[in-house]
C-alpha cells in the first residue's frame, strides 16, 4: 500500500491564462519507502505535496492513499484522512514556544480528540526513538536546531501515519545535521511501512533514498542523475 498521484495537473491563474504547476504528475511511492523530489524554484514540488497531502484538490487526476481514491472527498472527509493517515514535515519546525518536546506531541492527540493521558507514554517512547530521551521536557529554545527538527518528526509519526510528507527538512541544518535527518527518515520509513515523499534541494543526500525524481517546470521525471 502506498500513496499514488495519478495523472495529476494543477493550475493557477495566471493573468489570461492559467500556469500549469503540475502538468500530468503520476508517481507511487510504496510503504516502506523514501523518496525525494528534487528540482528548480517554482517547478511545482510545493504544489505536488500540497495536492498529495490533500490541502489542495488537482483538476484533474487522482490521488489514491492505502487503495483509497481520496480526490473527490468533501472538506471534513479530508480532514479527517490528514489527521488519520498523513504526517507533515515543514521547513521550520514549526513547534510552540511553550510547550516542552513531549507536549508538542501530545497537542496531536489532544486536536484528534483523544485522550491525552493515555498518550504520554508513546509520545516519550517516540521521542526517545529519535535520539531525544533527555529532552523530553525541554521547550525549543532550549533545543538544537537538528533536535527541533527530529521533535517535529517524532510529533509527524504521533498519530501513525501510513504517508509521510516532508517539505525540505534540512534547509535551517548543516551538512552533518543534514545526513543525520535524511538518514532518520529512511530508517524510520523502513521500519515503521511509511510511504514518505521528501522535497529536497539538498542532492548530497541522495545516495539514502530508495528513489530520486525531478520536477521541471511542472512535469516530473525519474532522476536522470545516477546517485
Ligand atoms: N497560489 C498560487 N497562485 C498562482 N501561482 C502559484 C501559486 N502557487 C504557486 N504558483 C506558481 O506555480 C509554480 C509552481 O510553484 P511551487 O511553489 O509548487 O514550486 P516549487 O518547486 O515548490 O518552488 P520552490 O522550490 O521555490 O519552493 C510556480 O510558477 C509558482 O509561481
Amino acid at each position: 500500500m502506498s500513496i499514488t498521484l495519478k495523472n495529476t495537473v494543477l493550475t493557477y491563474p495566471d493573468g489570461d491564462t492559467r500556469l500549469r504547476a503540475l502538468d500530468d504528475v503520476s508517481l507511487t511511492v510504496e510503504r516502506g519507502q523514501l523518496a525525494a523530489i528534487t528540482g528548480p524554484s517554482g517547478s511545482g514540488k510545493s504544489s505536488l505535496l500540497a495536492v498529495a497531502g490533500l490541502l489542495i484538490t488537482p483538476d484533474s487526476g487522482t490521488v489514491t492513499i492505502d487503495g483509497t481514491d481520496v480526490t473527490g472527498l468533501g472538506r471534513t472527509a479530508r480532514t479527517t484522512v490528514r489527521r488519520q493517515q498523513l504526517g507533515f514535515v515543514f521547513q521550520q519546525a514549526n513547534l510552540m514556544a511553550s510547550l516542552t518536546a513531549t507536549e508538542q506531541l501530545l497537542m496531536i492527540t489532544h486536536l484528534g480528540g483523544g485522550s491525552v493521558r493515555g498518550q504520554r507514554a508513546r509520545a516519550r517512547d517516540l521521542l526517545s526513538t529519535l535520539g531525544l530521551e533527555k529532552q523530553l521536557d525541554r521547550r525549543p529554545h532550549q533545543l538544537s536546531g537538528g533536535q527541533r527538527q527530529r521533535v517535529a518528526i517524532a510529533r509527524s509519526l504521533m498519530n501513525d501515519p501510513s504517508v509521510l510528507l516532508v517539505d525540505e527538512p534540512t534547509s535551517a541544518l548543516d551538512e552533518d545535521r543534514s545526513r543525520e535527518i535524511v538518514a532518520l527518515l529512511a530508517s524510520l520509513s523502513h521500519e515503521r511501512n511509511v510511504a514518505t515523499v521528501m522535497v529536497t534541494h539538498d542532492l548530497s543526500q541522495l545516495d539514502l533514498v530508495d528513489g530520486v525524481y525531478e520536477m521541471h517546470s511542472g512535469t516530473l521525471s525519474t532522476a536522470t542523475v545516477p546517485v
